[in-house]
């Protein structure tokens, strides 16, 4: 150093810098003197670097710190080094070739940080086997940046993702790319020896288009390379299902800081013990979505593919960097690991009163890329402040009771505002990751209005970002089964209670609207039918799920409810959406018992039982009845027409014993 960080005078000033009189700083025996001597106090810190190596306690929450003493006897021999070893040897393993047949050398932390702390540094890597093969990558270490915090990962993002900014309420703001929004028609699944592929194709809307083994390699080993050929990659291992009975251990690798505090926000977030004991990963995600997939591929259609191995336990994704793709990755995995066992996994939000009542909320969900599908209200209405929260979208019924799978919610952001909405609202902090929103360039608040860049905005916050989530999230079996539909036709009644049947016939048909943008102005409704409020995740004939929910109903004794969140009066374009703070007063009144006593009337066409309750339909709730009775009648034998199509395809199976309840289901649909 040039200064040796002295003060002195320029000399250019013209003062002779030896004429003035120096400034003693040793200690004088007499104290009257002004000055004083700031070397006396202990020296912390001899540089720079030294200095900014104090500002950070040594602390390594995700690192398992026990000491031997303290562990299980299964872990008791095991000491820090070779448990480091080990954890290298996973990551390592986890990020092998295939063709090489070998993983990479890895070593943990950040290659742009000097090795300062002993927490990074590490003088001789410790790595797996050498890699006996000639290539390039043999030479190169992977390093890996391993269950980061939020803290971390904030500084990853913005030191070095474009479009990361903190925005004034904490929350980190990101850019998920091109794609704002699942890509259905590019996930490709390969079967399982034991897995019967039969959940009605890519005409019921489901997108799990099978894929060879081979090419799922080449897919693999694409990701593979690209992940191991970049300076880092962050690896978190967590779990899925609150349940402990059924908890799933996932890795995931991304290259991304924003994909690794997703899912730590959405997933399980394991405790520094947990994660000492957890081992080997019962499924992994290799994200490499920044990086396309090859075209002259088998079964690729676009650059994008995400791609699900069942027996290996292994999820590939290229060319889409949408984060929502490893969620609903895990939840087809879910799909198929839980029915195994007899447990029925759901696409729906939960919740609990006071008294223990829990309700299901089902409904399709609006993040598909280029979709305007509606958010049907599995978030927004199982976010309740009355109530306490076990989870926004996924969840297991066994017979234990309800669980949810995932750590974390993911609520849509367009038009959110703090009245509407003020759980959600306060959710938006410190931690939480927002997607694709548009803020101001200088005092960085969010314009939640704003769809610039895409209507499907979203917030992804541990699920303990809301007051009154029940931790851990898990409840007794469910009394209410409530399930959304946004019916953009305008003719579904705001509720109706449904027999058995009925839920099951609504539960296989999985309807909503979808509005499609075509001229201005001119936006007709579509109707959209999604088996099992979720084609897109299921993994076997959407009967399966249904008988299973159909016997859990019964054998619980749950009612079931069908909830129109969408519009009233007209359809879309001539009526209006139900306003949202009416339709939290119908939930109420079904939580509250107090809508199951009042009096019912059939609806004609689809034979519902609709409450007789003037107070349905007023005008500040958004409801009303049509002023056209012959367009009614036409939308509502046009929606029927629709369902008895979509249907139609669900006829040859059997359901229930014998198959009795199919007919029953079968009946249950509309009539004209
Ligand atoms: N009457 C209403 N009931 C419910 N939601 C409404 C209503 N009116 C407007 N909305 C809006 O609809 C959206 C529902 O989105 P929400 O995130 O709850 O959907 P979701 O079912 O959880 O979907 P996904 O599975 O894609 O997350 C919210 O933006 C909410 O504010
Ligand atoms: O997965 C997503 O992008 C959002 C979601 O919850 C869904 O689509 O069901
Ligand atoms: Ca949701
Ligand atoms: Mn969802």
């Amino acid at each position: 150093m040039a200064d040796g960080g002295s003060f002195r005078f320029s000399s250019s000033t013209g003062t002779a810098r030896n004429s003035l009189p120096r400034i003693q700083t040793h200690r004088k025996d007499n104290n009257n003197e002004i000055c004083h001597d700031d070397s006396a106090t202990p020296i912390k810190a001899q540089t720079i670097d030294e200095l900014h190596s104090l500002q950070k306690k040594r602390s390594a929450p995700t690192t398992p710190i026990k000491s031997p003493t303290h562990v299980g006897a299964a872990f008791a021999a095991i000491s820090e080094e070779e448990r480091q070893q080990q954890q290298l040897q996973s990551i390592s393993a986890s990020l092998a070739s295939l063709t090489r047949e070998t993983g990479p050398k890895v070593v943990r932390g950040d290659p742009a940080r000097k090795p300062e702390t002993p927490r990074v540094a590490q003088a001789t890597p410790n790595y797996f086997t050498p890699t006996p093969c000639v290539s390039d990558s043999a030479l190169k270490f992977t390093h890996f940046l391993y269950n980061l915090s939020p803290a971390e990962l904030y500084e990853q993002a913005i030191k070095y993702e474009h479009g990361s900014f903190i925005t004034s309420s904490g929350a980190l703001a990101t850019l998920s790319g091109a794609k704002t929004g699942r890509s259905p028609r590019d996930k490709r699944v390969v079967k399982d020896e034991t897995m019967k592929m039969s959940c009605g194709g890519e005409s019921k809307g489901s997108p799990n288009i099978e894929m060879d083994e081979h090419t799922f390699l080449v897919n693999r080993e694409r990701a593979v390379d690209y992940l191991n050929s970049l300076d880092k990659v962050f690896v978190n291992d967590q779990f899925l299902n609150w349940d402990p009975e059924h908890r799933i251990k996932v890795r995931i690798v991304s290259a991304r800081a924003y994909h690794s505090l997703f899912m730590h926000n959405m997933c399980i977030r394991p405790t520094p013990e947990e994660l000492e004991d957890f081992g080997t990963p019962d499924f992994t995600i290799y994200n490499a979505g920044q990086f396309p997939c090859n075209r002259y591929t088998h079964y690729m259609t676009s650059s994008t593919s995400v791609d699900l191995n069942l027996a290996r336990r292994e999820m590939v994704i290229l060319g889409t960097q949408y984060a929502g793709e490893m969620k609903k990755g895990l939840f087809s995995v879910m799909h198929y690991l839980m029915p195994k066992r007899q447990i029925l996994s759901l696409h729906s939000g939960c919740n609990m009163g006071r008294d223990g009542d829990v309700a299901l909320f089902f409904g399709l969900s609006g993040g598909v890329y280029q979709l305007q599908q509606l958010c049907t209200g599995k978030t927004t209405l199982s976010t309740d402040h009355n109530r306490y929260l076990i989870g926004d979208d996924e969840h297991c019924w066994s017979e234990n009771g309800v669980s949810n799978i995932e750590g974390g919610c993911y609520a849509k952001c367009v038009d959110l505002s703090r009245e509407k909405e003020p759980d959600i609202w306060n959710a938006i902090k410190f931690g939480t990751v927002l997607e694709n929103v548009v803020f101001d360039e200088h005092n960085r608040e969010v314009d939640f209005s704003d769809i610039s860049v895409t209507e499907n905005t979203r917030a992804a916050y541990p699920i303990e970002y809301i007051p009154n989530a029940k931790i851990p999230c898990v409840g007794p079996h469910p009394k209410n089964i409530i399930l959304l539909a946004c019916d953009a036709f305008g003719v579904i009644p705001p509720v109706s209670k449904l027999s058995l049947a009925q839920t099951m016939y609504h539960f296989i048909s999985g309807y909503t609207a979808l509005v499609a943008g075509t001229e201005e102005g001119v936006k007709e409704p579509q109707a959209t039918f999604s088996a099992c409020f979720g084609a897109a995740f299921i993994m076997m004939h959407p009967t399966r799920y249904a008988a299973m929910l159909a016997e859990k109903m019964q054998k619980h004794g749950a009612t079931g409810w069908l909830v129109n969140t969408g519009w009233s009066g007209g359809s879309y374009g001539s009526g209006n959406r139900i306003k949202l703070p009416y339709t939290r007063k119908i939930i109420d009144a079904i939580h509250s018992g107090s809508l199951l006593e009042a009096n019912y009337g059939k609806t004609e066409v689809f034979g519902n039982n609709v409450p007789c309750l003037s107070v349905l339909l007023t005008h500040e709730s958004g409801t009303s009845q049509w002023s056209d009775k012959k367009a009614y009648k036409d939308t509502l034998l046009k929606l029927g027409g629709l369902f008895r199509k979509n249907f139609d395809g669900f006829m040859n199976y059997k359901i229930g014993k014998d198959g009795e309840l199919g007919e029953e289901i079968m009946a249950a649909g509309p009539i004209f």
